[in-house]
């Protein structure tokens, strides 16, 4: 821990312990909005597997596969050259491996894999190590092992399986492979690229301490591999650092539960605490739920006590149960389809369909509704794919409203 505090000190920063929330990382002099806080490379990372990726810088074009291995890609020889150390391993390992178990090595498998080989090149010195660049800090990190269902214990014993197949060292221990698997869960981050496009998963060391909110004083954003963590905000000397883990925008009892699903903890954080109170139920209904049935009205609805619909809470409108299920399955049967549409190639067709959910959205939802932004920003990406600018800087505009709302209101 000494070791850790010194490292981070020259940065303004320090580590320290919550009874409630365990590790967290602090500030000791001011940091202003948009200043960096932290930047830090991976200590292993990997490219997700949508498309294929570069293993080197994650770029998806012109790309050649390994031909040892045939399972990792690289847009050149640079990138090549510099994974070369690591992947020189992990190629004998996958090499070994029959072609139909090669196609079960998922980036999870291979993040794991990679962290192994890390750790025995570090040991054996053939690449330098640090306090914020050794294996070291994977001991420290929380892994939640006890709050695994049987299901999920199952598949990490499953995954570390397939780990030691790979690897082939007789003396690994296989239920500390399946205990860092939870621990990737819990504090590995995606990768995105400017526009939170995922491209891949890694784990940053002092990044991992860094404590969730809803309502946080930083962001957690990267250029190319690297992590780096901005304030958003005037963040005072001895304040807890904090960002989200998950889409802050969704209600109250959605962030809830998604955090305690995949984080396992229940967050106080100043928006949470409001749970239950009017102001979180309204904030709530806009963000989930339907919008009135008189167009010139603004009101949000919630359900009626006779369980027959939403009644308006301005004008008193009931909008009834059967109307509202009606226009969500016309929903659910586009977006059903929406992925095939998604692929390359088939934009023209994704943004008719989009626009097709985008005007049920409208006609069921609260005007400043998460789905409706959500819609309205794949519209965006697909009209920027496609170059067109007019209309993509029209629904552009779209959306800025909802982030205005979301803004104020917390
Ligand atoms: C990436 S780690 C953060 C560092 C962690 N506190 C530690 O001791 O290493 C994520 C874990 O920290 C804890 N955590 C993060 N944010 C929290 C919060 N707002 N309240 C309580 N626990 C939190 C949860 O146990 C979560 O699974």
């Amino acid at each position: 821990m000494e070791e850790l505090q010194n490292a981070v000190k020259d940065g303004g920063l320090a580590v320290s312990n919550l009874p409630e929330k365990g590790r967290c990382l602090l500030t000791t002099k001011n940091f202003y909005p948009g200043e960096v806080i932290l930047r830090q490379e991976p200590y292993v990372c990997v490219p997700n597997n949508t498309v294929s990726r570069c293993d080197g810088c994650f770029a998806s074009e012109s790309l050649k596969k390994c031909s040892a291995c045939q399972v990792v890609w690289y847009c050149g020889s640079t990138c090549q050259k510099s994974e070369w150390k690591l992947h020189r391993l992990e190629c004998i390992a996958l090499s070994r491996l029959e072609k139909e178990k090669r196609k079960a090595v998922t980036p999870s498998i291979r993040l794991m894999v990679r962290l192994y080989l890390r750790r025995k090149l570090q040991n054996e010195m053939f690449i330098p190590a640090s306090v914020t660049d050794s294996c070291n800090f994977v001991e420290a990190l929380v892994s939640h092992l006890k709050d695994l269902d049987e299901k999920q214990l199952v598949l990490y014993a499953q995954m570390a399986s397939l780990v030691h197949l790979i690897l082939q060292w007789p003396e690994i221990n296989l239920k500390e492979i399946a205990e860092n698997f939870s621990k990737l869960a819990c504090n590995a981050h995606t990768i995105c690229d400017c526009e939170l496009r995922p491209l891949g998963t890694g784990l940053y060391p002092i990044v991992s301490i860094i404590n969730h909110s809803c309502l946080p004083n930083a962001v957690l954003i990267f250029e190319g591999k690297s992590s780096v963590v901005r304030a958003v905000e005037h963040i005072p000397e001895g304040a807890e650092v904090s960002i989200a883990y998950i889409d802050i925008a969704g209600s109250t009892m959605t962030r809830q539960k998604t955090l305690k699903e995949q984080y396992f903890f229940t967050c106080t954080c100043p928006r949470c605490i409001k749970a239950g109170q009017y102001n979180d139920i309204q904030e709530s209904a806009i963000l989930e739920g339907y919008r009135c049935k008189d167009d010139g009205c603004n009101g949000f609805l919630l359900r009626d006590s006779d369980d027959k619909g939403f009644i308006c809470q301005t004008c008193g409108l009931l909008r009834s149960k059967e109307e509202v299920k009606r226009i969500v399955s016309e929903i659910t049967a586009i977006s059903d389809k929406e992925l095939k549409y998604k692929s390359p190639g088939n934009q023209e067709e994704a943004i008719s369909q989009y626009k097709m959910i985008e005007k049920l959205q409208m006609e069921l939802c609260h005007p400043f509704s998460i789905s409706l932004m959500r819609t309205r920003e794949e519209l965006l990406k697909i009209l920027m794919e496609v170059g067109d600018w007019r209309e993509a800087l029209a629904y552009c505009r779209l959306t800025i409203p909802g982030y205005q709302k979301l803004k104020l209101d917390c």
